[in-house]
């Protein structure tokens, strides 16, 4: 099926250079050229994506758009405009435009953000379950989702390095992979390494390479990472779990884009676009030098972060369907879902986030025995929530911190630390609620030394006088 894309734009030599680029990419294209034809359209057809102009020979494009809302509640619109002003920018962003291009524009950034709209209109999100969705890999049109979207379609023509946030599970690889395949680096290599996966004591090898004999073990010489994503590009998980040396030699081979193998002389240049990732907040470890923060500056050129599933649930019944679809390629037997399930499933808080959910749903696709999945099987193999009534209080620490430790995984070295540092912000916060906000007392409750206290209070930034309880 080819996309159907509305342009409306008045100047004909526009016109003509935005419709053959995108027909050469397969697209349908529609123009006119003005806002009494465009309602006229769209009231006959529907189409994935609308392009217009705002300065129309019949009225200003945004006027009616309101209307246009009411006739395709889904379709993206991206804004063409000339008046550059923030004032048409606001405009754009408050008619929940997908995109807004001031004008001149580049036509390769417009032809991708038309193909990135078009992936999520409902028209092809309705194939998406058969598995017949686009090539591009992220489901979901929250609103949520189509700022990272957005942010996606404006690295793809540079080669700004970008930092993506989220906690585990939220798709922080997935991007990655959206940039690179949509990228100008396409035909390059996309190389990923995960940082919380490789020992520290081998991660330098990994990532740099060695020579033979560099050190014990080395029996021959070994190309790293940064040089087999030699003119693609290189994926940087879980950034927060890199040892200090590390960190340095990747922000020198950062700042000279040249690298040095591990018991090498010779530096090599390399060509590679990276995309670094956490799923920790990469903020107290810098606080207390646990990571580099000219490494961050460095890394966090373009920030790209994705919101957990539980802050985008209008996307679970996109993605369990998606799922269904990906479960049935596995050789599971075809199902769907019905209302009562996905509100079932949006429901639940997915602390695992789309990771959890995917899973979740292989699992019904396995169990299911009708073709339709209700919402009894989805509640009876869903996770039942840890309880902490009575007679279990024994096991309450140990299950907070089991659900801790699936959430943030910390890296090998500072379990310890970290467990403790999130151990004691409330119980210090629980000693000055049970004294009144008095800190000799809550100092002594807790049985440390008043300076002690002080100083965490600082470190954790505790407000003792907001627990001070006025009579
Ligand atoms: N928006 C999405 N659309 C479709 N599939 C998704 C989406 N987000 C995540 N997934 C799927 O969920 C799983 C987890 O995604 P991914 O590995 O990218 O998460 P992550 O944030 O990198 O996790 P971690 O921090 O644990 O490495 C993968 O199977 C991925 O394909």
């Amino acid at each position: 099926m080819s996309h159907k894309v509305l342009l409306v734009e008045d100047d004909r030599a526009i016109a003509t250079v935005i419709t053959e680029a995108l027909r050469d990419e397969g697209f349908d294209i529609t123009a006119c050229a003005s806002i009494a034809k465009r309602d006229a359209l769209l009231s006959d057809a529907s189409f994935d994506v609308m392009l217009t102009d705002i300065m129309l020979e019949d009225g200003d494009g945004l006027d009616g758009i309101a209307s246009v809302r009411e006739k395709a509640p889904s379709m993206p619109v991206i804004v063409l405009s000339a008046q550059n002003t923030l004032d048409t920018a606001v405009r754009a962003s408050d008619s929940e435009a997908f995109e807004y291009f001031p004008k001149p524009f580049d036509l390769d950034e417009l032809t991708q953000a038309v193909k990135q709209a078009v992936a999520q209109s409902p028209r092809s999100s309705a194939s998406e379950g058969e598995g017949e969705g686009g090539d591009l890999p992220l489901i979901g049109r929250s609103r949520a989702m189509q700022d990272v979207y957005r942010m996606i379609t404006r690295v793809l023509r540079n080669d700004l390095t970008v930092l993506v946030t989220g906690e585990s599970g939220t798709g922080k690889e997935l991007v990655a992979e959206a940039i690179h395949q949509l990228g100008s680096r396409r035909t390059g290599p996309f190389v990923a390494v995960n940082m919380a996966a490789i020992p520290h004591d081998l991660l330098e090898s990994e990532l740099f390479g060695h020579e033979r004999g560099a050190f014990t073990g080395a029996h021959s010489q070994q190309i790293g990472k940064f040089e087999q994503a030699n003119g693609g590009t290189l994926f940087l998980d879980e950034i927060g779990d890199m040892p200090a040396e590390a960190q340095t030699r990747l922000l020198r081979a950062l700042q000279s884009g040249r690298i040095r193998r591990v018991g090498g002389r010779q530096e090599i240049g390399v060509d590679v676009r990276i995309v670094a990732a956490t799923n920790r907040d990469l903020t107290p470890m810098i606080a207390d030098g646990r990571f580099r923060e000219d490494l961050f500056y460095r890394l966090n050129v373009v920030p790209i972060h994705l919101p957990p599933l539980r802050e985008r649930r209008e996307d679970i019944g996109a993605l369990t369907r998606h799922f269904l679809g990906q479960a049935r390629e596995e050789g599971l037997p075809q199902h769907s879902v019905s209302e009562e399930a996905v509100a079932a499933l949006s429901a639940h808080d997915w602390r695992g986030n789309v990771r959890e959910l995917r899973n979740h749903v292989f699992r019904l696709a396995l169990m299911a025995r009708d073709e339709v999945i209700d919402a009894e099987l989805v509640n009876d193999l869903l996770p039942k929530p840890v309880t902490n009534g009575a007679g279990e209080s024994d096991n309450a620490f140990e299950a907070s911190l089991a659900t801790w430790l699936d959430l943030k995984r910390p890296a090998d070295g500072s379990l310890y630390h970290e467990a403790l540092a999130e151990f004691e912000k409330p119980l210090i916060e629980h000693a000055l609620r049970e004294t009144n906000g008095n800190q000799l007392r809550a100092a002594e409750l807790l049985g440390i030394n008043r300076n002690t206290l002080r100083k965490k209070l600082g470190e954790l930034d505790i407000r003792p006088e907001h627990y001070v309880q006025r009579r």
